[in-house]
């Protein structure tokens, strides 16, 4: 069997070496060539898997080890009778992360209170869903914006338009959608983007066509009491360098790139592809991901709430190192940037979770119990 992958995907020999002959290849470069005979196709996000790259080949079977499937085109697939699979919630952790560390950052920069402000979660699917619990674990007030969900189930849901009356932060966290009932591509165009409440705060780490980057840049060029965080943009891997400069933070789609969740992407088309080849599994990611090197924090009981809050999140995380080297980036020619823009990706360092963090509170402190358990660390004695 030949196994066809992008060379970003990790543990590939680990996982898929038993089903035969693996060429990897960068993702954004597989061609219909390389695909001609090829039985398996393994992508990420930025391979565009539609007839132009299909038609013709041998491929029955595509994995991407993905939250995201818009890069993905599943009438084609499902017409030429391809089976397909993602990797839903893969990376959702590591995306909640780099929203809890850009709060942080926004709370600093603006000398804000975190618990004093009003979170809209636009989208509440794998990422939002994660997000909403942490947020409100931590006792903040959020509003859920998810029109599919609400006309299916019903429930606590407002709509986007009271998201952008109420609320002091905008998270967004959609698939990308340009057809539908509730399309998305520039969910967020100039009219709403110009209707935002003075001093919002948006995120953006979903796609980045879900927001109309030129209105954003045009906007936030007009109104300095806006901040926005994004982490992906229109036209990836090149960026809008003006747009940028205007971010308080700006990154390089890595949201979602903690170790954990780009291993557990791989191991989740291992168990689909194992599925449809009818094998049992033999490898484990338990067995393979390593041990994290923070293995475990001490806080006293007596410490403040939000700086110890602070001290977990940024001891596992803080995206300010990304904005960093993201911007450092951005000063070559178009091409230059769009190859770092891959580089930063390609090369990203290791990074862990917040879920699962162990941790020790030396003496009694309710405060300090919730919020541990709240960022989804471990109370350890
Ligand atoms: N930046 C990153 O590194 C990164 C990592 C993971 C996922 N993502 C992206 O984040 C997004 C969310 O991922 P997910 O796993 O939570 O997806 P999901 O499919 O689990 O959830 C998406 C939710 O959005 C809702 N939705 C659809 N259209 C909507 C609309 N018009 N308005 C409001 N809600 C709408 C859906 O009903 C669903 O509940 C995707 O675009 C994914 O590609 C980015
Ligand atoms: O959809 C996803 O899972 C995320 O956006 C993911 O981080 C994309 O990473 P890539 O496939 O581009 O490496």
């Amino acid at each position: 069997m030949l196994i066809v992958a992008d060379e970003n995907i990790p543990l590939l020999e680990e996982f898929f070496a038993d089903f035969g002959e693996i060429r990897r290849f960068p993702g954004r470069q597989i061609s219909r060539a390389d695909v001609l005979d090829a039985d398996i196709l393994l992508v990420r996000s930025v391979t565009k898997v539609d007839r132009d790259l299909l038609e013709g080949s041998a491929v029955r079977f595509v994995g991407t080890c993905t939250i995201g499937t818009d890069h993905l085109a599943l009438e084609y697939f499902q017409r030429a009778g391809i089976q397909w699979s993602s990797a839903p919630g893969c990376n959702a952790r590591g995306v909640v992360d780099y929203v809890l560390g850009s709060l942080l950052t926004l709370a600093e920069i603006e000398g804000a209170d975190l618990t004093q402000r009003t979170y809209g979660v636009v989208g509440v699917g794998e990422v939002g869903g994660r997000l909403v619990q942490v947020l409100r674990s931590l006792g903040f007030n959020v509003l859920l914006c998810d029109p599919p969900r609400q006309a299916d189930e019903g429930g606590d849901y407002v709509s986007l338009e009271q998201i952008i009356e109420q609320c002091d932060v905008i998270s967004l966290h959609t698939p990308l959608d340009k057809t539908g009932s509730d399309p998305t591509w520039h969910l967020l165009d100039r009219e709403r983007l110009n209707q935002l409440k003075p001093g919002t705060w948006l995120i953006n780490a979903s796609r980045g066509a879900v927001v109309d980057n030129a209105a954003l840049r045009e906007v936030l060029t007009r109104r300095e009491d806006l901040q926005a965080v994004l982490d992906v943009w229109e036209g990836e891997p090149q960026v809008d360098v003006e747009l940028a400069d205007l971010c308080v933070l700006a990154t390089p789609h890595i949201a979602g790139y903690s170790l954990d969740g780009k291993q557990r992407g791989t191991a989740q088309i291992y168990q689909a592809l194992c599925d449809y080849l009818g094998h049992l599994p033999q490898v484990k990611l338990a067995d393979l991901l390593p041990a994290p090197w923070l293995a475990k924090v001490e806080l006293s009981a007596d410490s403040d709430p939000a700086w110890a809050m602070a001290m977990l999140c940024r001891g596992v995380y803080d995206p300010r190192r990304d904005d960093a080297d993201f911007r450092r980036s951005l000063t070559g020619s178009v091409e230059e940037q769009k190859l770092a823009f891959d580089g930063l990706r390609k090369n990203y360092p290791i990074r862990r979770e917040i879920e699962g963090l162990a941790v020790h509170v030396d003496g009694e402190s309710v405060a300090l119990n919730q919020l541990v358990k709240a960022l989804g660390g471990v109370l350890v004695p």
